[in-house]
C-alpha cells in the first residue's frame, strides 16, 4: 500500500462547480510540470497559465500552484491545477496529465491516497487523518468543529499526554524489577498508586469525551417501532417537520423503512421508521416488516411506539428480544390528544405525545438526548470514531487490571508492567503507533476519492 509513484486524482467534487482542482502528488514533479507548461513554477505561488493538448489547442486556462517537498500536505512535491469547475473538463485535464506523466509513472490515485502520504510522512498521525475524513463527512456544525479541533491535533495530544505519563510510571516500574530488594516499598514510596489513580481519571474522561465524540460524529440509529396505525409515520413526520412519510388511517401503509436525517441540537438522528410489526399473510407486507427486525437488531435506541387503542400483546417483549446489547428501548404513548376524550389510561412511566398536534414532542427530544447520554454542547469537543472508543476500552481493562495487580504488593509487580505497557500499546493504535498495516489500508480506502 506504500506505493512510491506520483499519484493524480480530481481533488473537488463531482459535479458542475466554479472550480474544480486537480491535484498531483509525488516525490519529484518538476519534469510533469515542465511537460505540462514548458517552465517550473516558483513554489507556492499561483501562476495563471494555459494548459493545451497534444495538437496545441488550449484545454483551460487555470491557476497552479507548486508545493515543494516536504512542506506540502502530503509531504511531497504536490501540484495543483484549479480550474474551470466542469467534470469533462476536468477528465480532459486529468487525461492529458496522465499522458504527459506517463514516463514518471503517475498514477490515479486510490481513495484516501493523499492522507494516507501525510500519514506516511509524519504530516499527521492516524487520529488527524481520520479527523480530515471526518471533516468532509460532517452533518452539523458541532461536528464541523469537533472534526476540526481532532484534526488540529486536540485528541491526539490528549493520548500523547496519557502515553507519557504511563511511560514514566513503567520506567519506575521496570527500574525497580532490577533491584528486588528495593521493591520492598515501591509502591509507597513512588506514590505509584497515586499515579495510576490519577492515569485512570483521565482515561475515563477520554473516554466519556470519545463517546459523545461518536455520537457527534456518526449521529444516532434511532428505529420507530411498533403495531400498525400506532402514529410511527405521523411521528416521523413530526421529527422531521415535513411530510417525509405518507400517514394515512389504513393499518398497514408503510410497507418498507423510510429514512430521514435530521439534528436534534447539534446531534445526527438517523430516524427510521419501520412497517408496523403484526402478523400478515400480505407478501409484501411481510417483507416490509423483516425489514422493520433488521432496522431494530442494529439500532442505537428504540422508540416503541403504542397509542391508547392499541393492544400490547407480547410485542415489547418480542423487541426486547431482537434488540442489539445495550440499546435502550423507549416507550412512548402517541394520541395523547385522544386520552383526555376516554378513560384509557397510558402506563404512567411512558411519554405522552401527540403527533398530531405535537404535544409532548419537545420532551420527547430532550429524552432522546438524555438517553444516548448526550452532555450537551461541550467546550473542546472532539469527533470520535467506533475504533478509537474500542482501543480506549481496552486501554481501560488494562489499566484495571494493573490496579489490581499493584493492590496485590510486590509480588505482582512485573504483571503490573506488563498490564501498563499492553494499556499504552491499545493508546498508541489510536494514534497510528503500532496499527497493523491491514487496518490502515481499511481505514483509508472509506476515504473519498482525491483526498
Ligand atoms: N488548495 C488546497 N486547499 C486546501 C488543501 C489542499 O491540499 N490544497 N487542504 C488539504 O487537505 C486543506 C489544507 N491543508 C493543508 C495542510 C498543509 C499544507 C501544507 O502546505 N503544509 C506544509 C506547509 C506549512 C506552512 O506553510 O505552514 C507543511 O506542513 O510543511 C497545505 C494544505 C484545505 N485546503
Ligand atoms: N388523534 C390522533 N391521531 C393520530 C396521531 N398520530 C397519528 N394519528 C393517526 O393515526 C393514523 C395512523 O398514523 P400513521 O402515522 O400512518 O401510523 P403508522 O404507525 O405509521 O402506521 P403503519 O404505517 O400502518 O405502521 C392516521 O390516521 C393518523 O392521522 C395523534 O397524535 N393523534
Amino acid at each position: 500500500m506504500t506505493r512510491k509513484l506520483p499519484i493524480i486524482a480530481i481533488a473537488t467534487a463531482p459535479g458542475r462547480a466554479g472550480v474544480g482542482v486537480v491535484r498531483i502528488s509525488g516525490h519529484n514533479l518538476k519534469g510533469i510540470t515542465k511537460a505540462l507548461f514548458q517552465k517550473e513554477l516558483s513554489p507556492r505561488q499561483a501562476n495563471l497559465l494555459t494548459l493545451r493538448d497534444a495538437d496545441g489547442q488550449t484545454i483551460d486556462q487555470l491557476v497552479a500552484i507548486y508545493f515543494v517537498a516536504p512542506a506540502s500536505f502530503t509531504g511531497e512535491d504536490v501540484l495543483e491545477l484549479q480550474c474551470h469547475g466542469g467534470p469533462q473538463l476536468l477528465e480532459l485535464v486529468m487525461k492529458r496529465c496522465l499522458e504527459l506523466g506517463k514516463n514518471d509513472g503517475l498514477v490515479i490515485a486510490e481513495p484516501g491516497e493523499f492522507t494516507l502520504r501525510a500519514y506516511l510522512n509524519n504530516k499527521i498521525d492516524l487520529a488527524q487523518a481520520e479527523a480530515i475524513a471526518d471533516l468532509i463527512d460532517a452533518q452539523s456544525e458541532a461536528a464541523v468543529r469537533g472534526a476540526a479541533r481532532s484534526l488540529r491535533g486536540a485528541f491526539s495530544e490528549s493520548i500523547n499526554d496519557l502515553i507519557e505519563e504511563i511511560t514514566q510510571l513503567r520506567i519506575l516500574v521496570e527500574s525497580t524489577l532490577d533491584f528486588p530488594e528495593e521493591e520492598i516499598e515501591f509502591l509507597e514510596n513512588a506514590q505509584a498508586r497515586t499515579r495510576l489513580a490519577a492515569v485512570k481519571e483521565k482515561l475515563e474522561s477520554l473516554r466519556v469525551g470519545a463517546r459523545q465524540g461518536k455520537i457527534l460524529r456518526d449521529g444516532i440509529q434511532l428505529v420507530l417501532a411498533g403495531a400498525p396505525n400506532v402514529g410511527k409515520s405521523s411521528l416521523l413526520n413530526r421529527l422531521a417537520g415535513e411530510e417525509v412519510a405518507i400517514v394515512t388511517a389504513i393499518a398497514g401503509t408503510t410497507r418498507d423503512r423510510v429514512k430521514e436525517s435530521i439534528t436534534i441540537e447539534g446531534v445526527p438522528m438517523h430516524i427510521i421508521d419501520t412497517a408496523g410489526l403484526r402478523e400478515t399473510d400480505d407478501l409484501v407486507e411481510a417483507k416490509g416488516i423483516e425489514r422493520s427486525w433488521d432496522a431494530i437488531r442494529l439500532a442505537d435506541l428504540v422508540i416503541f411506539l403504542t397509542d391508547p387503542n392499541s393492544t400490547e400483546d407480547g410485542l415489547k417483549e418480542q423487541i426486547l428480544r431482537e434488540l442489539p446489547p445495550k440499546c435502550p428501548v423507549l416507550e412512548v404513548v402517541n394520541k395523547s390528544d385522544l386520552i383526555s376524550l376516554g378513560p384509557t389510561a397510558a402506563p404512567k412511566q411512558a411519554i405522552l405525545i401527540s403527533a398530531k398536534n405535537g404535544d409532548g414532542v419537545d420532551a420527547l427530544k430532550q429524552k432522546i438526548l438524555e438517553i444516548v447520554g448526550w452532555n450537551g454542547p461541550q467546550e473542546g469537543a472532539i469527533v470520535a470514531r467506533r475504533r478509537h472508543l474500542d482501543c480506549l476500552e481496552r486501554a481501560s481493562e488494562h489499566i484495571t487490571r494493573s490496579e489490581q495487580f499493584a493492590a496485590n504488593g510486590n509480588n505482582s509487580l512485573e504483571l503490573f508492567a506488563e498490564e501498563l505497557f499492553l494499556a499504552q500499546n491499545h493508546l498508541g493504535q489510536i494514534t497510528g503507533k503500532l496499527l497493523p498495516d491491514d487496518l490502515l489500508g481499511k481505514i483509508f480506502s472509506q476515504f473519498c476519492i482525491g483526498k
